[in-house]
């Protein structure tokens, strides 16, 4: 599912329109009539009265004026709030106002914060709020006078349905241009915004309903839009399957290496969930110190104690034991709680340089690329990084609220500078591939702000690609799962306080649910073998 900015919208609504000959008029009057049906499901079905109308000057304003047209046919009484002179009103938003006229539904004209004030109590009024002030022509911070309007209409308390997107909110981001109405439904046209779906856009939107207003669904591919969703559809085949004669070689052997004194929780943690993601076998690399405490940690997974330095971190030196240990591997993943150190550093960059099998890097592992990126440049195979925003941060040298101000921006750009694959971490975490294409994960929730959560998915990643799946499919199946299994949790357990490792282990049971029917091996049923009722012969 295609996820677009407000200036890819706009080309296809320009396409729809010019190219394919659909006038605006008709996709203004299929928005309003389609946003009027869900306003009526979502928000005015629970009880009755009447509805205020906030129309600004735009578009967003014309399918404000078609929605309060089709809830006076319905007998609902709407007054249209208009923030803007008539007179400045333009195009098929002007048709449609002119209609209004002609139907006798009020239009109260508010041009600047005196007639507000003189109208405070007729907006107190309504029962119902449809915000169609600012819609995706929104191009700067709101301020002054339509704060002021924003402000008042969110303090009313009332249910808000926003027309396109909450008025504030930035389409390509999510992010609050100075204010925002919030919303407790929203239809959108044609195709959900980023913004939508992307922090805090997505609690600022409340229930979201596409509708489909006439755009042609080729326009999306023809205008080169490269935001997805990540959807169980796209998933549930990516997984080979398994025939009765199945053994552990065919389902891939993952190396990871990982730990330092007081981290081995995390090499353990890796290990154990590329186990639950289906890997056959996994061997787990850590620092020779730590071998006797891992060894009674982990049980499936092997371990093997490397060279360490001084301080029991990996060494430089197991280059060697390492390249040997990728020969029969399938993927290499790299980076909990390895600490920092410098010879730890440079065995990370010459394994990058060497592995010949994809690599899976985490955690430290992203904290020692930080202070040279362009390493990532000399890999030999396929490298998929999965930062959280502070380490992001690291990576690109920027803060982290500058990260999280244009997550999508960013990941895309470090992907495509630095050829690799990328998870940015995070509520609606991003996966980015090389090319700059861009998937946005909506599984997990915020219980899953606790420790361990990302060692798993580094083990889940590499324990998907052992598999045989594609590099990409992988990361997103992996943060596709890791929160639904979390999702899991949160609801049938607790909002918060479940741990990392029942995330592990609640796994298979996700990627169950995602498989669906292709999970299910079709043996014969019992009656349907024949058998012969007695010895041959006899
Ligand atoms: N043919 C089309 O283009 C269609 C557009 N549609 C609607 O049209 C909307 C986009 O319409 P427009 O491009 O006219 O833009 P909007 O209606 O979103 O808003 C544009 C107006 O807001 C003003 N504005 C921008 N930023 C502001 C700020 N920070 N503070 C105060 N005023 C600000 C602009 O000067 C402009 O007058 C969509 O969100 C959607 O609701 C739908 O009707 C479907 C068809
Ligand atoms: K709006």
């Amino acid at each position: 599912m295609y996820l677009v900015t407000a200036d890819e919208m706009r080309r296809m609504d320009r396409t729809t329109i010019e190219s394919f000959g659909l006038p605006g008029r008709v996709l203004m009057e299929n928005a309003g009539r389609g946003a009027t049906a869900f306003f009526l499901k979502a928000i005015y079905r629970q009880s009755t009265g009447p509805v205020g109308v906030a129309a600004g000057r735009g578009n967003n304003g014309g399918d404000g004026f078609v929605m309060a047209r089709y809830l006076c046919q319905k007998g609902i009484p709407a007054t249209v709030f208009l923030f803007s002179p008539k007179d400045r009103i333009q195009g098929d938003a002007a048709a449609n106002l002119k209609l209004l006229d002609s139907m006798g539904v009020p239009v109260v004209e508010i041009v600047d914060k005196a007639a507000f004030e003189a109208q405070k109590l007729l907006m107190d009024r309504q029962r119902f709020w449809i915000d169609a002030i600012l819609g995706t022509g929104l191009s700067s911070d709101v301020r002054g006078y339509f704060k002021t309007v924003i402000d008042s209409i969110n303090n009313l308390n009332r249910p808000v349905f926003s027309v396109d997107i909450p008025s504030g909110l930035n389409a390509d981001t999510g992010q609050i241009c100075g204010v925002c109405i919030r919303a407790q439904a929203t239809a959108t046209f044609g195709f959900a915004k980023v913004g939508h779906l992307t922090h805090p856009g997505r609690s600022l939107t409340g229930k979201l309903k596409v509708i489909e207003i006439g755009i042609p669904p080729h326009v999306a591919e023809t205008i080169g839009c490269r935001q997805h969703l990540i959807t169980a559809d796209m998933l549930k085949n990516a997984f080979p399957s398994r025939q009765p004669t199945t053994h552990k070689g065919h389902a891939g052997h993952v190396l990871i290496l990982a730990g330092s004194p007081g981290k081995s929780g995390a090499a353990a943690m890796a290990a154990n969930a590329s186990m639950r993601a289906g890997a056959g076998l996994v061997t787990l690399g850590i620092p020779k110190s730590l071998n006797p405490v891992l060894e009674t940690m982990v049980t499936e997974p092997m371990t093997v104690g490397l060279p360490e330095t001084d301080q029991g971190a990996l060494d430089e030196s197991a280059f060697e034991r390492v390249r040997s240990l990728i020969e029969d591997k399938r993927c290499l993943a790299i980076g909990p709680g390895i600490g920092t150190a410098a010879s730890t550093g440079r065995l990370l960059a010459r394994l990058i340089e060497e592995s010949p099998v994809p690599m899976v890097i985490d955690a430290d592992g992203l904290n020692l690329i930080a202070a040279d990126p362009a390493v990532l440049s000399r890999r030999k195979a396929p490298v998929v990084l999965t930062p959280h925003p502070g380490e992001m941060a690291r990576l690109c040298g920027l803060s982290t609220a500058q990260v999280q101000d244009d997550r999508i921006g960013h990941a895309r750009d470090f992907a495509q500078k630095h050829g690799v694959h990328l998870v940015l971490k995070g509520a609606a975490t991003v996966v980015a591939r090389p090319d700059g294409t861009v998937f946005l994960n909506v599984t997990g929730n915020p219980g899953m702000a606790a420790g361990g959560m990302g060692d798993v998915l580094t083990g889940l990643i590499a324990g998907l690609i052992a598999q045989g799946i594609e590099i990409f499919l992988a990361s997103r199946a992996a943060v596709y799962l890791h929160g639904l299994a979390a999702d899991r949790l949160e609801s049938q357990k607790a909002p918060m306080g479940y741990l990392a490792t029942e995330v592990m282990d609640t796994l298979p049971e996700a990627i169950k649910a995602l498989m669906g029917e292709n999970g299910r091996l079709f043996w014969p049923e019992l009656d349907e073998l024949t058998y012969p009722t007695r010895p041959a012969g006899e």
